[in-house]
C-alpha cells in the first residue's frame, strides 16, 4: 500500500519528549503515515513555539513545539510516551507519569532502562512476545540491535566472546555538539572511541545471555552502522551451515535480510531493515565473520520504536512501517 493511501482514523494518542533531536525526528516522519496514532505533542526547549511543520518535512498538521516539564507531560495523558532524551533525564518523566497516568505506554529510547528487570527490552525479533501489551519498553541501542541481531543465531557455537568492531555515521552521536558530530574533526578521517566497556557491549551481553566484546568508531557520513562480527567456533562449520541457521532463524521477519554480498552501509541508509551479509568461514571452518548494517536512525531507533508501540497498542507491527520507500527524514 502506498503511504498516501494508508486511510488514517487515530484511536491511540502518542506523545514525544525530546522531539527536536534526530531519533525524535524520524518517529514524527514515520507517525505522518500512520494509520491509528495521532500525535498528540512534542516537547522540545530550544524549539519551543516553532511549527513542527517548519521542521519535518512530513507533517503537516498545526501541532508546535513545546517545552513541557515532566508534570507537563503527564498531564497530557497520552496512550503513548516516547522518551527521546539524552542518557539519564529520563527519571523524572518517567516518575511524574506513574503519579499521574500509570497505564500510559512508556518507550524509552535512551539507555535508561535496558537494564531495568522491570521494563520489557524491546527487540521484536528476539522478544516480540514479551512487548504484545507492555507498557513500559527499553528500545535498545542502536549498536546493540545490529550486534545482537547479528549474532542470536550463531552464540552458541561461540568458544570464546565474540567480536563486534563497529563504525558508525554521526548522527549517532546526536544533534547537541561534540567531537563524534564535529566534521572538522571527522573530516577524512574515522574515530576511535570506547574501545572497551562501551554501554552496548555490556547490553549486547546481558540481552544475548553471552559476553561479546565491542570497539566503536563514528565515521563522516551522516546515517548508518556498519559492524563486522567475528566468531571462534567451538566446532568446524561450513559458511552454507552457517547460512542456514541464519536464514531458519529469521524466517518471515521482514525487517532482517540475509544476502549473499557483503552489505554496504550506504545501500542501508534511509532503510528500515537490518541486512546481514559477507558470511564467510576461514580455512578450519572455525573463525566464522559476518556483516551487519543498518540505518542506526530507523532500525537502530525510531523504526523499533514505532514496532514496540505498535505491539504493545495491539496494532500490526510494521503499521506505519513503509518497506518499500526510503522514508527518513532529509537531515544531513
Ligand atoms: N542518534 C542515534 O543514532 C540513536 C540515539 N539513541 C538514543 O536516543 C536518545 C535521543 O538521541 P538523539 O535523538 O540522537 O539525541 P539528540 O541529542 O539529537 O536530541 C536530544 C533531545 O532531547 C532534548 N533534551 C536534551 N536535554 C534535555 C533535558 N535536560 N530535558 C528535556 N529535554 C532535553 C533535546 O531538545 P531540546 O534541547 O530542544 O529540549 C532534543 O530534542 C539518546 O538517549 C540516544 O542515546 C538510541 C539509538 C540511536
Ligand atoms: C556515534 C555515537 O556516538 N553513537 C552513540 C550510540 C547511540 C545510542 O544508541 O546510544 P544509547 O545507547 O546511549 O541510546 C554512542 O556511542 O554513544
Amino acid at each position: 500500500m502506498s503511504e498516501s493511501s494508508q486511510k488514517k482514523t487515530p484511536s491511540k494518542t502518542l506523545g514525544i519528549v525530546g522531539a527536536r533531536g534526530f531519533t525524535g525526528a524520524e518517529l514524527i516522519g514515520l507517525l505522518a503515515n500512520h494509520p491509528g496514532f495521532e500525535l498528540q505533542y512534542v516537547s522540545s526547549r530550544e524549539l519551543a513555539g516553532t511549527p513542527l511543520s517548519d521542521h519535518i518535512d512530513r507533517f503537516t498538521g498545526d501541532l508546535r513545539f513545546e517545552e513541557l516539564s515532566p508534570e507537563d507531560v503527564a498531564q497530557k495523558g497520552a496512550d503513548v510516551c516516547v522518551l527521546a532524551l539524552p542518557n539519564k533525564i529520563s527519571g523524572d518523566f518517567v516518575a511524574a507519569i506513574e503519579r499521574t497516568k500509570p497505564d500510559t505506554i512508556i518507550i524509552d529510547i535512551s539507555a535508561d532502562h535496558r537494564f531495568d528487570r522491570d521494563w520489557t527490552y524491546g527487540m521484536p525479533e528476539r522478544f516480540r512476545d514479551t512487548i504484545r501489551g507492555a507498557t513500559r519498553i527499553a528500545n535498545p541501542g542502536c549498536y546493540a540491535t545490529g550486534i545482537q541481531l547479528g549474532l542470536a543465531p550463531v552464540v552458541e557455537l561461540a568458544i570464546a566472546p565474540p567480536m563486534a568492531f563497529g563504525v558508525s555515521g554521526y548522527s549517532g552521536a546526536g544533534a547537541t555538539p561534540s567531537p563524534k558530530n564535529d566534521l572538522n574533526i571527522l573530516r577524512d578521517n574515522l574515530m576511535p572511541y570506547s574501545l572497551t566497556g562501551h554501554i552496548h557491549e555490556a547490553e549486547a551481553s546481558h540481552h544475548l545471555g553471552h559476553r561479546v566484546g565491542f570497539s566503536p568508531h563514528v565515521a563522516p557520513y551522516f546515517r548508518g552502522i556498519t559492524l563486522t562480527l567475528s566468531v571462534q567456533l567451538a566446532r568446524p562449520h561450513s559458511a552454507a551451515q552457517i547460512r542456514e541457521r541464519f536464514d531458519a532463524f529469521y524466517a518471515g521477519e521482514a525487517l532482517v535480510e540475509i544476502c549473499d554480498a557483503i552489505p554496504l552501509v550506504k545501500d542501508n541508509a534511509g532503510k528500515h531493515f537490518l541486512r546481514i551479509g559477507g558470511i564467510e568461514v576461514d580455512a578450519a571452518g572455525e573463525r566464522l565473520a559476518l556483516v551487519v548494517t543498518l540505518d542506526n536512525l530507523l532500525k537502530g531507533a525510531a523504526t523499533q520504536a514505532l514496532q514496540n508501540a505498535n505491539l504493545a497498542c495491539g496494532f500490526d507491527e510494521l503499521a506505519g512501517i513503509n518497506l518499500d520507500t526510503d522514508t527518513s527524514e532529509k537531515n544531513t
